[in-house]
């Protein structure tokens, strides 16, 4: 990493933390208004605290395996440019290959009204492994977007092969919520989604989600706006979404968590996965030579205030 944006970075009150995570640095950010942690393994946003709460984010208190596909449960990971499990191969990790490598920072600023910008990249030319395993040329940006009202992401990916690249993808966010027995999802109600832990059937509901437990549904041609209630945490925290047509909704309850090593038995509770996803029949082709965003925005907000 070069001297210059290591200057940039400190000038933002950010930090380099050296080998935190898989052997990669993390960045941390400590403002008046918030404080945020990006691991570059991964290019996870691991950590947004706003102050005087609770993170939005959550982190798994198991550190999984130590091998390249071993995962940790944590923040914001991407999922690209499959999700779910590799369709031509089986041995291959699932939610895609950008989850597993190290990013690279690019940029350390402020936006013109103050926010934070930091920009990270992965290409895949840096990295002998991604182009055995996905022969397409590609380069992927995140620009994060950090404030005291919370965090946005621009997820951007680029095609720099000759042929069109089909592409499922999430940005696999998963939010830290006191309780799952008494959060509640918002905003997808009447929207057709289609059940995974029901033979894939679809269905439709007119309430809201709540408790967020054993599901994992994806809600197809869903809308660009919703959010997770948390009333002991007295908290919403609103998504906002654009180059998003699905959403992922995940929990895998009390049985599918005992049987995971790399979570524990009581962490389902503290999370619940809304993910700005384009999968199953919103998967879709990038062009050669073209470039396709996927943004999030989440703001948090008292229950109460509007
Ligand atoms: O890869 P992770 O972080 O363990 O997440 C796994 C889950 O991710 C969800 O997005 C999928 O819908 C689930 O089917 C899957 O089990």
């Amino acid at each position: 990493m070069n001297g210059q944006l290591i200057n940039e970075l400190e000038e933002l009150g950010g930090e380099i933390r050296p080998a935190s995570l898989k052997k990669c640095d993390e960045i941390v950010i400590d403002q008046p208004g918030f404080s945020a942690i990006i691991a570059l393994w991964g290019g996870h946003l691991k950590s947004f605290i706003p102050a005087g709460q609770e993170d939005l984010l959550f982190q798994s208190a198991n550190h999984g395996g130590d091998g390249r596909f071993d995962r940790r449960h944590m923040g914001v990971p991407v999922c690209w440019p499959w999700f779910g499990a590799n369709e031509d191969h089986d041995d291959y990790p699932a939610h895609g290959l950008a989850r597993y490598f190290r990013w690279e920072l690019i940029e350390a600023g402020r936006f013109k009204n103050g926010d934070v910008k930091i920009v990270i990249r992965l290409a895949s030319e840096n990295h002998p492994l991604i182009e055995e395993m996905w022969p397409l040329a590609f380069e992927l940006r995140q620009v994060f977007r950090l404030s005291s009202k919370g965090f946005s992401i621009n997820f951007s990916a680029a095609n720099l092969s000759d042929k069109s690249m089909p592409i499922s993808e999430a940005l696999h966010t998963y939010f830290n919520v006191a309780d799952n027995q008494v959060a509640e999802v918002h905003g997808l109600e009447q929207v057709t989604y289609v059940d995974k832990l029901d033979n894939n059937s679809r269905q439709k509901s007119d309430s809201l989600v709540t408790p967020c437990e054993s599901m994992d549904r994806v809600y197809v041609s869903s809308p660009e706006e919703y959010e997770i209630r948390d009333p002991v945490f007295n908290r919403r925290l609103v998504m906002q979404v654009e180059g998003s047509q699905s959403t992922v909704l995940w929990n895998p309850g009390p049985e599918l968590t005992k049987l995971r090593t790399d979570m524990e038995d009581d962490e389902y509770r503290r999370f619940v996965c809304v993910e700005a996803a384009n999968v199953l029949t919103d998967a879709y082709e990038i062009a050669p030579g073209a470039i396709h965003q996927l943004k999030l925005k989440v703001r948090h907000k008292q229950l109460t205030e509007s």
